[in-house]
């Protein structure tokens, strides 16, 4: 009678159809069957789905398959061992959102950091998640500017004409509650910023690794970033000398913001061998976990009278 449940329960099928199940930390499953014989039997099965990944994005499942008849409750174990289980990011985020969204209270997300830390990328996807508006701090610059680019700016208006914009920018935003902002990569510098991002806010660093960044800039070119126009070399060396020099200038800015998303740890966590391997939504989980974080220890409910 077990042989026969063990050969008709496929466990790998299982796991990997059932959806609610497979987004789980932990989960079981019971039920009943009639054998060929007759004899009615309960099946029962447990899974852990441990928070590791491995590098292809599959999660490791532990199960145990146990039988009983009804009428005896003391379970013989059929099989154990591990199963991949696909791992559903997307799902994560909008479970993560939903979990984090009453705490949040309304108040905006302003992301900062380094130019290429995916400031605009991470946050359009925090924005859609949570329903908040998403604004590029820099795209609304340059709207006011007769809509020419930011390196225009720099070389037709100077960078001080362009911070002052910046900050101008911050406090028309200062007023709203639900946003997801995308900074300018300078925007932690002056204090006033810091004055209009905090009254509704909370300002998350998304920390990213200078040679990750590099890459990044390298890949689309360093032409919409004016300052780097003043390195010499190709736009890896470009963006990598300037951007130590920005870490060293700014780094204490940085380290100021409510939370940290540090990529490197999140690349760690996950078992990937390197930031690049993460996706922008993964990011973005770790931005609401990091907030979620912050709005519980630190009483951050409280910072926004909306
Ligand atoms: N997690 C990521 N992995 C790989 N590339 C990314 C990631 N996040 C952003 N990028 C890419 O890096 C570049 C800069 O991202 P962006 O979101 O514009 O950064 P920022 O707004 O902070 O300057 C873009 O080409 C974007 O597609
Ligand atoms: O780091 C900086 O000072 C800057 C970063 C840029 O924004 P991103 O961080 O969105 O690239 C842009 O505001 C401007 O080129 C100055």
């Amino acid at each position: 009678m077990e042989a026969g449940v063990a050969c008709n329960f496929n466990c790998p099928t299982w796991v990997e159809s059932s959806e609610n199940f497979a987004r789980k930390s932990t989960g079981s499953l019971l039920f009943g069957r009639i054998s060929k014989h007759g004899h009615r039997v309960r099946v029962a099965a447990s899974a852990q789905f441990p928070l590791q990944t491995s590098s292809n994005r599959q999660r490791w499942a532990s199960f145990e398959l146990s039988c009983s008849s009804f009428n005896n409750l003391s379970a013989s174990t059929l099989e154990t061992g591990s199963v991949r289980a696909p791992y559903d990011e997307a799902l994560m985020l909008k479970k993560k959102s939903l979990e984090v969204e009453p705490y949040l209270n309304g108040q905006s997300i302003y992301l900062v950091g380094l130019m290429g830390s995916g400031k605009t990328t991470v946050g359009k996807i925090l924005s859609h998640e949570l329903g908040y508006s998403f604004y590029d701090s820099d795209a609304l610059i340059e709207q006011e500017v007769d809509g020419i680019s930011v390196a225009e700016i720099f070389k037709c208006h100077g960078e001080s004409f362009f911070r002052k914009k910046e900050t101008e920018i911050l406090q028309k935003l200062s007023s709203k509650k639900q946003l997801v902002v995308s900074t300018g990569g300078g925007a932690v510098v002056r204090d006033e910023n810091w004055d209009y991002m905090q009254k509704k806010g909370i300002i998350v660093w998304l920390d990213v690794p200078l040679e990750a960044l590099a890459r990044r800039i390298a890949a689309v070119g360093t032409h919409s970033r004016p300052l780097l126009h003043y390195e010499h070399g190709d736009p890896y060396t470009k963006a990598l000398k300037r951007l130590s020099y920005l870490l060293e200038q700014r780094g204490k800015n940085y380290a100021k913001a409510n939370a940290r998303v540090s990529s490197e740890a999140i690349a760690s966590k996950l078992g990937y061998r390197d930031v690049s391997e993460l996706t922008p939504t993964e990011i973005a989980i770790e931005a609401l976990n990091q907030i979620e974080g912050y709005l519980k220890e630190e009483g951050g409910m409280a910072i926004a009278e909306l």
